[in-house]
Formats: C-alpha cells, sequence, structure tokens
C-alpha cells in the first residue's frame, strides 16, 4: 500500500528506550553531573531516545543510541567536542574530551551532553538565517582541519538499499519518477566532477530543528545558541551540507526555494566559505538529489516504524515534487550565490 502523509496524524511517541530514575542518579554521581531534580522526554526526533534531564548544576540531555554502534559513537563525541573548542557551538558537557560522560544501558550506548540554550525555529527570520549560513560555514571552514575521520553515511549503496527497498511503496504510475530521481542521485555520486567538490567532515542534518537561537533580553532579537545532533556527521561534500540546510531552511510552503530567505543564507555562508564555481554549477543538481535523499529516509521511516510502533514520523510530502521545482533554473542559482 502506498504511503499517505495523512495517514501520519497521531503518530507521536519519540522515544523508545526508558532509563530508570536509580541508573540515572548512579551515573550523575559517578559524573558529577549533581543531584537530579527533572526527567522529561522529548517531544521530536525519530532515530534516538532523548530526554532532558534538569539537576541541581545543569540543563542536560540523555540520548540513548538506538542506530549508533558503540564504535562509532567515539567519532561524533571527538567531532562535537572539537568544533566547540574551535568557537562552533556544539552541545558537548566537558572541556576534557576524556571526560565526557558515555556510559551503557541495555546494551546501548547513551552519552550525556548539554542542553542548548533556547529553542529552534519553525518559521526562520532575517538573523536565524544570516546566523546559520555563517555557523555551517564556519563548521565547514574548521571541519577541513580536523584529522577525525567517519566515513560518508549516505553512500551510493545507501541509495541502491534504499532505492531497492522501497521501490515498491511507490504508486505503479509513478515508478518512473522515483527511478528517474534514483538515477540522477547515483550519477551525481559517479559524474566526474563530483569527486573534485570540496569536502571535509559535515554536519548532515542541519535542519531547522536541529539549531537552537536564544532571546538576547537587552535586544529583540535571536543569537544562535548552538547546532545539534551530529549524529548524521561523516566524511561528505561540503555543498551537500549547503543543500540540505537551503531545502530545508529556505524553501517555502508551497515547495519552492524563497529566494529572499536563500540569499541571505547563502551570503552569510559565503562571507566564510564562499562557493568555488565548480560548486555553484553542481549546486542545482545537489538540491535535487538532497531533496530526493530525505524524501526516501523519510518513506523508508514511516514504513519501518509503521510496523514496529506508533512512533513520531517526519512527513515525507515537502520533499517529494522538490526536484521539479520551477525556480531552480541555472539564472535562479547564479542570483542567489552573487557575492
Ligand atoms: N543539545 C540539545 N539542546 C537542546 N535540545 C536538544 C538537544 N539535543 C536534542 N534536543 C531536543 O531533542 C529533540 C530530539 O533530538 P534529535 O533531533 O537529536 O533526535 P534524533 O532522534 O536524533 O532526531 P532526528 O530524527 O532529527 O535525527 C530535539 O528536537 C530537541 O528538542
Ligand atoms: N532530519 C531528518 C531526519 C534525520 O535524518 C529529516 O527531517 O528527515
Amino acid at each position: 500500500m502506498p504511503w499517505k502523509a495523512s495517514s501520519l496524524v497521531n503518530v507521536y511517541m519519540t522515544v523508545f528506550t526508558r532509563v530508570p530514575i536509580d541508573v540515572l542518579t548512579g551515573w550523575s554521581n559517578k559524573h558529577m553531573l549533581g543531584a537530579l531534580e527533572n526527567l522529561t522526554e522529548t517531544k521530536h526526533g525519530t532515530e534516538n531516545s532523548n530526554f532532558f534531564l534538569t539537576t541541581v548544576l545543569r540543563n542536560l540531555i540523555v540520548t540513548v543510541f538506538e542506530n549508533v554502534g558503540n564504535h562509532e559513537l567515539p567519532f561524533y563525541l571527538c567531532y562535537m567536542y572539537f568544533l566547540s573548542v574551535n568557537g562552533v557551538p556544539a552541545p558537548i558537557l566537558n572541556s576534557n574530551v576524556e571526560a565526557i560522560p558515555v556510559v551503557q544501558w541495555v546494551d546501548k550506548p547513551v552519552a550525556i551532553t548539554l542542553k542548548l540554550i533556547g529553542s529552534t525555529q519553525e518559521v526562520p527570520g532575517n538573523p536565524h538565517l544570516l546566523e546559520t549560513g555563517r555557523a555551517l560555514a564556519a563548521l565547514h571552514h574548521i571541519s577541513k582541519k580536523t584529522t577525525l575521520f567517519n566515513a560518508r553515511v549516505y553512500s551510493i549503496s545507501w541509495v541502491k538499499d534504499k532505492v531497492s527497498n522501497y521501490a515498491y511503496v511507490v504508486p505503479f504510475g509513478k515508478r518512473y519518477v522515483f527511478e528517474y530521481r534514483s538515477s540522477i542521485q547515483l550519477f551525481f555520486f559517479l559524474a566526474g566532477g563530483y569527486k573534485r567538490l570540496d569536502d571535509g567532515v559535515c554536519h548532515g542534518d542541519l535542519f531547522k530543528d536541529n539549531v537552537a537561537f536564544e532571546q538576547l533580553f537587552h535586544m529583540h532579537r535571536q543569537r544562535l545558541s548552538g547546532c545539534f545532533d551530529f549524529y548524521f556527521s561523516g566524511q561528505e561534500k561540503m555543498l551537500v551540507d549547503v543543500a540540505i540546510a537551503l531545502n530545508t531552511w529556505c524553501t517555502s510552503s508551497n515547495g519552492l526555494l524563497n529566494a529572499y530567505a536563500t540569499v541571505k543564507l547563502m551570503h552569510s555562508y559565503q562571507t566564510i566559505k564562499p562557493l568555488k564555481n565548480r560548486e555553484k554549477k553542481k549546486l542545482l543538481v545537489t538540491l535535487e538529489v538532497m531533496s530526493f535523499r530525505f524524501w526516501l529516509s523519510r518513506v523508508g521511516g514511516f514504513y519501518k516504524k509503521r510496523i514496529t510502533a506508533t512512533i513520531y514520523t517526519y512527513d515525507p510530502d515537502c520533499f517529494k515534487h522538490m526536484g521539479s521545482l520551477y525556480s531552480r533554473k541555472e539564472w535562479f542559482i547564479s542570483y542567489v550565490c552573487a557575492l
């Protein structure tokens, strides 16, 4: 049966693994986090089980990793540590990389990180777009200097695997579109120009719900307090991160890229890290490929989760048609990329 976004209504549960209070108290004592005051489950998130934990000393996030193995966690934590000591705000708790609280619960790794101040922005305005563009560019800039390495998460084999697994959920008359878009995706990875794009460790998931902003009391504006959810980060073309950000931060409700928002984000990104000509030429196809990539993972997520329980899933519909939008013309790209 083909999926339908409307059937996502009433699908609300974001925690898969709960941790008893006495276990949390033990961790808190061991890592000197302070006496526990409050514990609540987060309302969003589809990958891991996240809790807001308040102690007398701090506001924390407890993440029980559902799909990240013990061997993978050190990269993510070290990368967050690397970013935060280099001025890109990531929610790492200790300034000593050896003292980051990592524990184990029912055979799953658990990390305790800082809860960022403020909240995420569903409808970003000028300052949000400008600060996000700047933060992403700073992240890319500094990531060039790290020796940390994590293999690309969304590789050719990932695409092939998902496409073959999910093809049956696409209505029969639409399968040619699915095949066409997946071929663009594969072509993108295999094309010669792809190899020459700038790469390094990328965030991989810089959606609006992964950046927090705090209100400045003395001013009528907000300031970026940090980026989180680095658990898709890995080696990637930096243009891919830019396209993910544009698709999610700058798209209007009708699915079209908003020129005003795109110019803001791109301008602030490029003041720190200007795109090279070969990157500008590939931006159009990268936007298309990334919209398909998230559509694919959301459709897959919907099916996987529907089988297991009623849990929170993201709506795939907003990425469905993005690849064929009229605003994605060459002139539009040169306009928004102009510094
Ligand atoms: N460091 C943090 N500071 C503030 N809030 C956070 C932090 N980390 C997680 N959260 C909260 O927890 C929620 C879920 O976190 P996150 O997005 O990391 O989960 P996930 O399961 O990995 O989700 P996704 O499906 O987006 O990959 C966020 O929407 C946010 O409200
Ligand atoms: N940020 C992703 C989920 C994690 O890949 C989405 O909204 O589809």
